[in-house]
């Protein structure tokens, strides 16, 4: 039985964005531990440290892992005693999912934060991106983060990279076919026909965009395009997504010259990840896809994650501890 990580959160999004921390993503990271598994960091490392900084869990309270790695401190995840099988805690479909909505953080769209993870069959991450502006075009006067129906050369959408499209052309894989890509946002159909033609057979995606006949009509014209391309689509539940990753705040009002009438409503449906006020950085985003990747471990006593990442801040491989499951080993007739 899968287990939704939201219901046995006991702190509230508010507590958690109530964290007030200057490591900000390094309370991402702590919260993924506490609030979501029964795992935790070793908890005598942070025996001083007061509860409310980090969100109060029934457990332990953590160091931020940026302090504990200052300390030269070995990262020891525990298994608490009423921990199920970690694999039914967090299924890979969770963690690929929760690594796009990660991957949207790094997005600057003030309105609209999209990320995605393309990943092979042997669940290898192969793949991942957030909306974005084309390289070097980082200057916001030229490249504007707004809508503006009158001019275009003023609009984001005639710049902006999707996350899909991103994502795929930052591969390290030669072939995407029958890989799955996860993305945050239902996708549009500039994405569709990229995600069709790069061999992408199955989509998988949280939320749909909001319920504006235009995206209705948009959405069932990506559906036909799937289907008629043996590419199969499933949302991923929303609330298997740990809500540290996703956010419950307002979304800042963006500065819309020529606001399109579509975009001055949003439907909670559509909050792919929204908080512009939110930032982390690239090594909290890498350590908390580590710390992912050791949920997915076995080991009932230390779960271990790492994650190699190239001078371009792309993913190349990831791995948690394993036994080799074809000598019949298991963590249950090991000697301790
Ligand atoms: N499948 C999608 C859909 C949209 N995006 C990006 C493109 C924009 O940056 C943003 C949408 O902005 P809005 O119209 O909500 O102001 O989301 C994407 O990456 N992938």
């Amino acid at each position: 039985m899968k287990r939704s990580l939201k219901s046995n959160n006991s702190a509230t999004n508010e507590e958690n964005e109530g964290a007030s921390c200057s490591k900000i993503g390094s309370t991402h990271i702590n919260n993924l531990y506490t609030k979501n598994t029964g795992c935790n960091i070793n908890p005598q490392m942070n025996a001083d440290e007061p509860e409310a900084q980090y969100g109060s869990t029934n457990d332990t309270t953590l160091k931020p892992v940026n302090d504990i790695m200052d300390n030269n401190s070995s990262i020891e995840i525990e298994k608490k005693s009423n921990d199920r099988e970690p694999k039914e805690d967090f299924s890979w479909d969770d963690f690929f999912m929760a690594t796009a909505f990660l991957m949207a953080k790094h997005s600057k769209d003030p309105t609209t934060k999209v990320g995605a993870c393309i990943v092979s069959s042997d669940n290898k991450i192969v793949g991942t991106g957030f909306n974005e502006m084309p390289r070097g075009c980082s200057n916001e006067v030229d490249f504007p983060w707004s809508k503006n129906k009158e001019d275009p050369l003023k609009d984001k959408r005639t710049y902006v990279c999707h996350a899909e499209l991103n994502a795929v052309l930052n591969t390290n894989s030669i072939s995407l076919q029958k890989c799955i890509i996860y993305v945050s946002l239902f996708p549009c159909c500039e994405c569709a026909k990229i995600i069709i033609q790069s061999g992408i057979k199955n989509v998988v995606f949280s939320y749909y965009r909001n319920e504006k006949l235009k995206n209705i009509k948009e959405n069932e014209t990506v559906k036909t395009m799937f289907d008629e391309s043996d590419v199969t689509f499933r949302p991923h539940p929303e609330q298997d997504i740990p809500p540290e990753l996703k956010t419950a705040r307002e979304p800042v009002k963006p500065q819309i010259i020529a606001i399109e009438p579509e975009a001055q409503t949003s439907s909670t449906n559509e909050t792919a990840c929204r908080n512009p006020n939110e930032d982390i950085s690239w090594d909290d985003f890498f350590m908390a896809t580590v710390f992912l990747m050791a949920k997915r471990s076995n080991d009932p006593v230390t779960k271990g994650g790492a994650c190699i990442v190239s001078s371009e801040n792309k993913i190349v491989a990831t791995g948690y501890n394993t036994l080799c499951s074809y000598n019949g080993l298991s963590y249950g007739n090991m000697p301790r």
